[in-house]
């Protein structure tokens, strides 16, 4: 037996050893399912909790990370704490409820300016779309056209990739598997440029400031749902809004006394959301030109391989309207494998900087 034990140990030491320290915060607006989420990845791996010191904190080990999870509170006092742990993030997990339409415009405000943050700019996102098992939750292809995740994570050069999921399905692991599959695509995300992440890293102030009273991050977006759900978007129009007021002005929604308007019918009416069909999405994105591969800045390319003589933009189209069902992408298309879950619809957006627009609704759309 103590041979057994010290035949294995070096090998556990090597694991310990070779293991990546990652930090990744899960944030979202309150009561969008974060903190079942977390307790799900506790059940689901071996995890340890921070203690009565750091309650926000858990432990979990996979693949090859010992993750630090910090589940941030989503309310208003909770959301203007959220800045003091971006410098420590290596990774990002933004949980929304997809069956709460009142709130995605909260959602739609918030995101861009936490993409853009200096300290989240240009770090791995994963998206949860949670809540898919209740029956009004929005497809994802509506989600990430409503958010303008394409452009956003352009934008911002952030990696990003969306996962349906639902924090309370039966306690099976195979219905987890979105969960993890997800977390497992943001740590390989973070580890593709972890030296470069963690260079960038900044330990957690030792004091975080209380929430402050005055307006702040968290004020002005979270203010009344009610408010939040009178902006009115179309596709044709890129979701922009058509007050006709300054966009300054349009971005602080609590300003204006226009009539509650419920989402959903002005959603359906827009022709965004569509019958509700469980068909796989993915975004297809190739880095930008190498120099044996196809796209070169005028968009040429000569490779006979199929499927690959169609711009990026029609590609990219292509999955989205048609719904090809069962890839997944990692950076490079060349990397592209068979997408391991088909549980759910999985939208995995690359967004190294490719495209100077995107397609909207048919038309192109300058970035
Ligand atoms: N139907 C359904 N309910 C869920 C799901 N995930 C979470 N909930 C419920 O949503 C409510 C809020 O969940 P929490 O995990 O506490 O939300 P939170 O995001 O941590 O909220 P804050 O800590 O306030 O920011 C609870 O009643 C959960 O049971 C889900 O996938 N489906
Ligand atoms: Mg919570």
């Amino acid at each position: 037996m103590f041979r057994i034990l010290t035949s294995c140990w070096p090998r556990v030491k090597a694991t310990e050893e070779t293991r990546r320290n990652v930090t990744i915060i899960i944030i979202g607006l309150d009561n969008s399912g974060k903190t079942v989420l977390v307790k799900a990845f506790q059940r689901l791996l071996p995890s340890r909790m921070g203690g009565c010191m750091k309650p926000e904190l858990t432990t979990l080990l996979l693949d090859d990370y010992e993750v630090s999870v910090y589940d941030l509170n989503g309310d208003r006092n909770g959301r203007e704490i959220w800045p003091s742990y971006y410098a420590q993030a290596h990774g990002l997990v933004f949980v929304l409820d997809s069956s709460d339409l009142s709130r995605m415009q909260e959602v739609k405000v918030i995101l861009p300016h936490l993409l853009s943050d200096e300290r989240v700019a240009g770090k791995p996102i994963l998206l949860l779309a949670n809540k898919q098992d209740k029956k009004d939750a929005l497809l994802l292809r509506d989600i990430t056209e409503y958010l303008l995740l394409e452009r956003l994570t352009n934008k911002n050069q952030s990696l990003c990739r969306v996962e349906p999921c639902s924090a309370i399905k039966n306690r099976q692991r195979r219905n987890h598997e979105p969960i993890i599959g997800g977390l497992r695509w943001l740590l390989s995300a973070i580890g593709d440029t972890y030296e470069e992440l963690c260079a960038h890293q900044q330990p957690l102030p030792s004091s975080i400031p209380a929430p402050k009273s005055t307006r702040g991050f968290g004020e002005i977006f979270s203010s009344d749902r009610y408010r939040a759900v009178s902006i009115r978007f179309s596709l044709q129009h890129n979701f922009t809004t058509r007050m006709g007021k300054s966009k300054e002005k349009r971005q602080h929604l609590g300003q204006h006394s226009m009539e509650p308007r419920p989402l959903k019918p002005i959603l359906q009416k827009e022709g965004i959301i569509r019958p509700k069909k469980n068909t796989s999405v993915t975004f297809a994105l190739d880095e930008p030109k190498e120099e044996d591969e196809c796209y070169g800045g005028n968009g040429a390319c000569n490779t006979t391989e199929p499927g690959y003589n169609q711009s990026p933009q029609l590609h990219m189209l292509r999955n989205l309207f048609e719904g090809n069902p069962g890839s997944v992408v990692s950076q490079r298309r060349k990397d592209i494998k068979a997408f391991p879950h088909n549980l759910y619809n999985s939208i995995p957006i690359l967004s190294p900087k490719l495209f100077s627009h995107t397609m909207v609704g048919g038309q192109k759309k300058d970035m």
